[in-house]
């Protein structure tokens, strides 16, 4: 029936109308050429409207700006990998990550792999949480951190060594890092009309040190010999290039794009690779530094010196107008060929834009480099002549620019991301212009026990750990093996160690962990609960005080009014 459609939709509004995007691996990903009020108002597109808002809700769809696709692909994840998405709601990209690490597997057996998706704020959190939950994996962790000071959970002074021995991981170390920071998020402009009036050059300023120290934290955790791809959907330089200088300026990295096969360079998106073979445009050669200057090269978007220029921030605060950004120079003088890093521009296909650049650890970093971030904040340095000789004025200024970065990026949070954050609530019936219906669904999605108490307002008011219960391992022998024999599950599925829960006092819920998840936990156990979890695997045993619910195996035989919940039955079945 949904071919019959597509060919009808084809036949009456042209070839181009559905068409699977020929970049993409496995011909998963589809574009669509309709406005979300022709997909609702159109009566011969209905029944191809149900398909795609019944498919969204189960998980098999989601729906994504097609260039927001593409940084995941450059991480060539795979089933064993430890992956760490940094600024990961409303969690589109984190969702193509969880589909990368499933694929290979069948139904039912869990990958040896880990995304561990983080955001800052709670909300963001929750909505994150909301997303994901349609791929119902026992494989990921939602944690709430400031991206730039995310902990390692470090248990050994070199844990590298250390791990060698145990077999057990002695800190995080990630073997893919996505890395999509926070940017002033220009490259939406075509679908975001506001952006046209409220862009401006400070906001981007504003932001360049959040996302060195974001980057340089993403390298920090990274495993040497791993890869780390940076990205924005911004335009400007000062928040893409200028950032991937000033990081590779503090180690050993190199940039590639090598692997898109050749042949497909051309179909995924032509302006990636135009500046790259260098028959496209003129290039210039700076000592060892390469720097495209043709109206096609990296820098073609905006002209840094007058980007910095701007007399105010989005703040209104005053910024120096004649001193130049140490951003700016970090881009001419760079030793890296930032020709490499790649660019999507809204003209060349009619898309948004996005600025991907991919890094590859060398080597480990030192306590300089790691250091370095904290103390360059462009703007800071223009203020304070001597920082060293000043430390408290410093870590004030310090303090100032990371609120005053905050505010921005909240605001930016505002404005760009409601546009992805209603797309991603998946499809149109539930995307309504009323914020209110979007947090109810938001809160409804919250898997913590800041949910249950129904009291997440006052809660984002708090510091945002406090009341969240800790993951606690769910070790109660009777209910286990009364589960055990209630279901008939084998002694060899591993059950014992993988089942976590939120109180011991009240374990409501019980959810299921992989083995990559559960090593984390309990490393995260002995290190003090370095890591505030939000979220973690799958629900799969609720005990209920009313036998009515639907959703829920009910029978007398089994233990304390314990149920098992559908969203962990792929995994039991198999079992
Ligand atoms: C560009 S969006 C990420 C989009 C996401 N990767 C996706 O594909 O759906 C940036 C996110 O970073 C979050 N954020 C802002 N500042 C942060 C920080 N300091 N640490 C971690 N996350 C941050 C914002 O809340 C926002 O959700």
């Amino acid at each position: 029936m949904i071919l019959g459609d597509i060919w009808r939709v084809s036949c009456e509004y042209g070839e181009d109308a559905i068409r699977p995007l020929p970049w993409y691996p496995g011909n998963l990903a589809w574009h669509l050429n309709f406005s979300r009020k022709e997909l609702r108002k159109n009566q011969a597109l209905e029944s191809f409207h149900e398909f795609l808002k019944h498919e969204s809700e189960v998980g098999n769809i989601t729906r994504q700006e097609a260039v927001s696709m593409v940084p995941p692909l450059f991480l060539n994840v795979q089933p064993d990998h430890h992956i760490l998405d940094m600024c990961a709601s409303p969690g589109s990209k984190t969702f193509q990550l969880l589909e990368m690490i499933h694929q290979s597997k069948e139904p039912g057996l869990l990958p040896g792999a880990l995304v561990m998706a983080n955001d800052l704020y709670v909300q963001r959190c929750d909505l994150l949480i909301h997303n994901t939950k349609r791929m119902c994996t026992a494989n990921l962790i939602v944690t709430n951190h400031e991206a730039q000071n995310f902990p390692d959970c470090s248990l050994a002074k070199d844990y590298s060594e250390a791990y060698k021995d145990t077999c057990k991981p002695q800190g995080l170390e990630f073997d893919r890092i996505l890395c999509d920071v926070p940017c002033s998020g220009d490259g939406t402009i075509r679908k975001g009309h506001e952006m046209w009036r409220k862009w401006n050059s400070g906001m981007g300023n504003q932001l360049h040190l959040l996302q060195v120290n974001i980057a340089m934290r993403g390298i920090a955790l990274l495993k040497v010999g791993g890869r780390m791809v940076y990205s924005t959907c911004s335009m400007n330089p000062v928040e893409n290039e200028a950032v991937v200088a000033e990081v590779q300026d503090r180690g050993c990295w190199f940039q590639t794009h090598d692997d898109v096969p050749h042949d497909k360079k051309n179909v995924v998106l032509p302006s990636m690779f135009t500046s790259s073979n260098g028959t496209e445009g003129s290039h210039t050669v700076r000592g060892d530094v390469e720097v495209n200057i043709d109206d096609r090269s990296s820098l073609r978007n905006c002209n840094i010196e007058e980007t910095s220029k701007n007399n105010h921030d989005m703040d209104g605060l005053p910024i120096n107008t004649n001193k130049k950004f140490d951003c700016t120079s970090n881009i001419l003088n760079s030793k890296f060929p930032l020709h490499r890093c790649m660019r999507i521009v809204p003209h060349d296909q009619n898309s948004g834009a996005f600025f991907i650049a991919v890094l590859h650890k060398l080597s480990p970093l030192n306590g300089c480099q790691i250091q370095g971030t904290k103390i360059q904040h462009p703007l800071a340095k223009g203020i304070t002549a001597q920082p060293q000789k000043e430390p408290e004025s410093e870590t004030r200024l310090y303090k100032t620019s990371l609120t005053r970065q905050q505010n921005i990026v909240s605001k930016v949070v505002d404005s760009a991301e409601v546009l992805g954050r209603q797309q991603n609530l998946s499809m149109d019936n539930q995307t309504s212009n009323d914020n209110s219906t979007e947090v109810e669904m938001v809160f409804n999605g919250v898997e913590s026990s800041r949910a249950e108490s129904g009291d997440s307002m006052r809660l984002q008011k708090q510091s945002r750990w406090k009341g969240v219960d800790p993951v606690l391992f769910f070790k109660d022998e009777v209910v286990i093996k009364s589960i055990i024999s209630f279901f008939g599950i084998k002694e060899s599925f591993p059950l014992r160690g993988h089942l976590v829960t939120r109180s011991t006092d009240n374990a409501r819920r019980i959810y299921y962990v992989s083995k990559s998840v559960k090593n984390i936990l309990e490393l995260n156990t002995e290190v003090g609960e370095q890591l505030k979890i939000v979220s973690l695997g799958i629900k799969m045993f609720v005990s209920i005080k009313c036998s009515k619910c639907m959703m829920f195996f009910t029978d007398s035989r089994f233990p304390s009014n314990t149920q098992f919940f559908f969203t962990g039955i792929h995994i039991l079945l198999k079992s």
